[in-house]
């Protein structure tokens, strides 16, 4: 028996594109319910927000993400055959892959070469008017996670391979010509990355690379994965540390938004931490994830029937009233005064990361964040024009409209006692 509250409209999905991160948050208010059914693209859905939501979400023997995710957005965002649709001991097997590739050293290399890059940059900076912080930090990120990946990118391709990584995170959620773009650009960096991985195959990379990890992983049947999935989960690596352009970005606006962290930041590295914690609970990146029911069983009096899509929303359990006191408030202090619970905070997911589908990469985006916070803080001075800051809701990915234009760009000369 099912107690699901009653929905109008026959598909939502066009309401889902107008409210984009609001959508299942502003049912789940109006019905009081964290669970309601819908159809979206056609298909019926469970919607689900809130702790014990994200709790039930990730129990394996309850939901597959074998063909869970819309073609549109495979076709886009994940590309198909990689880890984001397996299940069971071929998902543990390349999960563990993602786990090596992000151990904490490799990190460490990574932000390293983050941080000469952004510093050699910074001279073309001061002598541009403007420059737009999310564009900048794109291709910066672009150049960086390509070398640290030993993936081959001559200066002269940085530009289109940049920009196509871009529009695979900026196509996914857009109906249209937006994601034909998307669609497009995934098939030229596939090409272009099983190329680099049938080189690996035949001339080693860079020992402890993420191309020569991925060319040399094995299937649970003791197989090479095929180049063209080698590629995709190449860029499983590449797109999404790419992506965290927007979070630093995001980290940036905060600063300016908040004079009086700035401050406090600057005199004490420990804080930026938490700092980096509530930008990635307070704005946004992905709204939802997606699963399917593996078997049918009943949940809050509930009925989840096998093979129904099941949309979990990240966006509104990190903001959800039960779990945050004034969750509309910036506060980094919310992350060290009180001890969060996993389940309500999920900007990259939930559950166990070697287990389930939980994001490998929260150690890149928290590193890469921090140390953004560390470069506009102590490596140069700027100032903040006057611009279109908003941020749309209904845009997926959400970003401030101008991308954070900033001016009067100068480099800070570094001195031994400026370094934290
Ligand atoms: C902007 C920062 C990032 C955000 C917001 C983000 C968000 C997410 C989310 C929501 C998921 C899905 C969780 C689920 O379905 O349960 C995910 C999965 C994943 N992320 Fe991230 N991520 C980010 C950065 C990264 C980075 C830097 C990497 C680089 C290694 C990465 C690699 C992956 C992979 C491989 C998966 C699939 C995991 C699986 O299916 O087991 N992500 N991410």
């Amino acid at each position: 028996m099912s107690i699901l509250p009653p929905l109008s409209a026959f598909d939502s999905s066009l309401a889902l594109l107008r409210e984009g991160y609001a959508f299942i948050s502003n049912r789940c208010d109006r019905l009081d319910s964290d669970v309601f059914a819908t159809r979206l693209f056609l298909q019926p859905t469970l919607c689900l927000r809130g702790q014990a939501a994200v709790e039930l979400f990730y129990r394996e023997e309850r939901f597959t993400r074998v063909d869970a995710a819309p073609r549109s957005l495979r076709q886009t965002l994940f590309g198909e055959g990689g880890v984001q649709g397996l299940d069971g001991a071929a998902h543990r097997q390349r999960k563990a892959l993602f786990l090596e590739i992000t151990r904490p050293a490799r990190v460490e290399a990574l932000i390293i070469r983050v941080e000469r890059e952004w510093r050699a940059r910074l001279p073309s900076w001061q002598s541009r008017g403007e420059i737009i912080l999310l564009d900048e930090l794109h291709r910066l990120y672009t150049r960086a996670v390509c070398d640290w990946a030993g993936v081959t990118l001559a200066p002269e391709e940085e530009g289109q391979r940049c920009t196509d990584l871009v529009a695979l995170l900026e196509g996914a959620g857009s109906p249209g010509l937006a994601n034909l773009g998307a669609r497009r650009a995934r098939r030229r960096l596939e090409r272009w990355l099983g190329g680099q991985v049938e080189q690996a195959r035949k001339r080693p990379a860079p020992t402890g690379s993420a191309l020569a990890l991925i060319a040399q992983h094995r299937e649970p049947d003791g197989r090479p994965v095929s180049p063209r999935v080698a590629a995709v989960e190449l860029l499983n690596v590449l797109r999404p540390t790419v992506a965290v352009a927007r979070f630093s970005t995001f980290a940036a606006l905060a600063l300016y938004k908040q004079p009086a962290w700035r401050e406090r930041l600057r005199a004490d590295p420990a804080a930026r931490l938490p700092f980096a914690q509530e930008v990635r609970r307070f704005y946004a990146f992905f709204p939802f994830t997606v699963a399917r029911v593996r078997e049918t069983f009943e949940w809050h009096g509930v009925d989840f029937r096998r093979g129904t899509r099941v949309v979990l929303d990240l966006y509104g359990t990190n903001r959800d009233p039960r779990s945050w006191e004034r969750p509309e408030v910036f506060e980094p202090t919310r992350f060290v005064a009180e001890a969060i619970p996993a389940a309500a905070f999920v900007p990259q997911g939930g559950g166990d990361v070697a287990h389930q589908h939980r994001c490998p990469g929260e150690g890149i985006a928290l590193a890469l964040m921090t140390s953004a916070l560390r470069l506009l803080l102590q490596d140069m001075t700027y100032q903040v024009p006057t611009q279109d800051l908003r941020i749309d809701l209904a845009r997926m990915p959400m970003r401030p409209a101008s991308g954070l234009i900033l001016s009067e760009v100068q480099a800070v000369q570094r001195t031994r006692s400026s370094v934290a």
